[in-house]
């Protein structure tokens, strides 16, 4: 459905970045066409009669809830074409957009791979036409993720899906003249490479953080080194190659030292860091369910403090969601069985909200700054991430922060449900999701 069909909508006493009164904000045509009382005023003058749906105007009532600029998450599984058994697009797209997101980043580990330009325009069309968030397909740096051989990411970047962030995540481009080559390539189309920092020789056979905890339970550690000692010659070869590096999922307080050291030396480095990473540690292990199994590992209680320090500076510059979705019977069986991810899209703002905003560390207009802003500038977005203003695209994400709700895996858009926070209680919830003028959630509902 494209913008001119929308209805006009009218979203009444909203509170943009949750600062002043109540205002009214009018939707037209896929963009904000009024702000503040007169916006009522405009939606009568622009449809004699006011009502639901139809050519009418449609009227929604948020009674104070915070107006923020629609999500955009760089680290996205969808998991099709190969997987969809675990997540479609569709079905990963709705989840998105219960989770206040308008465009999200299709990673390139599916099956086959996004590593031509044949599947980045797949996945670009049925993310299209699905039409419940910009869907970007991820091309693949090196061919079947194999880490040896360039992509032709040139043609993806010109093709339909105009492909602007190249990432082998899941593997790492782990061959330092490989990762060379492809950021030298990379400053020459003006592309964007995204790292999954992880040495594999130091990741051997390991299955959870390298630390006392793994110890104790018998459970094969990953070192911190094995991400650290990536980010460091990843910002270095960036550093030389004249290129931007993005590190995917950072975890350490390590990455974090590496990270403020390269930005100091003006490298062009930018990172992100998951939910999971800000709100859980290695303690979790002790359960040894495989929900907790994830890539990199969940790290200990001092390495998420000061990811969520990072975050409040700037050091890291975005969350993401590594949205990865597994099906039950790879979820559910010893440990180190399990496959590595967990879900993200549906309880990513409430996590941001509660560890963040709600501690006063953050305003709503700094997470929108995380999750909205930041994220669409790292890919080059134009239309994403922009601010609340009249003749901006109408891409928004509206929060009710105290609205509390319980986290059922069962209950998700997501056709999986290994969420780790099954059972949490959360008091922020996305209450509306307004994409390219086009109400896309209502109170938790996904749309058509
Ligand atoms: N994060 C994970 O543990 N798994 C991701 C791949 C990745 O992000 O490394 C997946 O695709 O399942
Ligand atoms: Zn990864
Ligand atoms: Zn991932």
């Amino acid at each position: 459905m494209s913008a001119h069909s929308a209805p006009t909508l009218l979203l009444r006493r909203v509170r943009p970045y949750g600062e002043g009164d109540p205002v009214d904000v009018l939707v037209r045509d896929g963009r904000i066409a009024a702000i503040g009382d007169d916006a009522g005023a405009h939606a009568e003058a622009g449809s004699a009669d006011v009502t639901d749906g139809g050519e009418g105007v449609e009227i929604l009532d948020f009674d104070g809830a915070v107006l923020l600029p629609g999500f955009v998450d760089l680290h996205t599984h969808l998991r099709e074409p190969g997987r969809e058994d675990t997540e479609t697009i569709a079905t990963g797209s709705a989840a998105a957009a219960r989770g206040g997101y308008t465009a999200v980043f299709a990673m390139a580990n599916t099956q086959p791979p996004q590593d031509n330009q044949t599947v980045t325009d797949s996945v670009f069309r049925i993310g299209r036409e699905v039409g419940l968030c910009d869907v970007h397909p991820v091309g693949a740096v090196t061919v079947g993720l194999a880490g040896e051989q360039l992509t032709e990411m040139g043609q993806m970047a010109s093709g339909e899906a105009r492909v602007r962030v190249f990432s082998d995540d899941g593997m790492c481009v782990y061959d330092p003249l490989v990762m060379r080559r492809a950021l030298e390539y990379s400053a020459g189309l003006g592309v964007l490479i995204a790292q999954h920092a992880e040495e594999p020789r130091l990741t051997r056979g390991a299955v959870a953080h390298e630390g006392p905890t793994a110890a104790r339970l018998g459970l094969t550690g990953w070192p911190r080194s094995a991400e650290e000692s990536i980010v460091a010659r990843d910002a270095i070869l960036a550093r030389d190659a004249g290129a931007r590096v993005h590190i995917c999922h950072a975890s350490t307080t390590g990455t974090v030292e590496l990270l403020r050291w390269a930005k100091a030396q003006g490298i062009s480095i930018t990172a992100e860091v998951t939910p999971h990473h800000l709100l859980l540690d290695d303690s979790r292990l002790e359960s040894y369910d495989g929900v907790y199994r994830v890539n990199p590992p969940l790290r200990e209680a001092h390495d998420a403090a000061a990811l969520r320090e990072a975050l409040v500076s700037g050091v890291i510059d975005c969350v993401a969601t590594d949205h990865a979705p597994h099906a039950a019977q790879e979820k559910c069986c010893e440990f180190a069985a399990a496959r590595p991810g967990m879900l993200g899209l549906e309880t990513a703002l409430p996590i941001v909200a509660a560890l963040l905003v709600e501690s006063g560390d953050m305003t709503w207009r700094d997470l929108a700054r995380v999750m909205s802003t930041r994220p669409a500038e790292i890919a080059g977005l134009s239309d994403q991430g922009r601010p609340i203003a009249v003749g901006e695209p109408a891409n928004l994400a509206v929060v009710d922060p105290d609205s509390p709700w319980t986290v059922v895996g069962e209950e998700l858009s997501s056709l999986s449900a290994n969420t780790p926070y099954e059972g949490m209680t959360f008091a922020a919830r996305v209450v509306g999701t307004v994409y390219r003028g086009r109400l896309t959630t209502r109170d938790g509902e996904v749309l058509a």
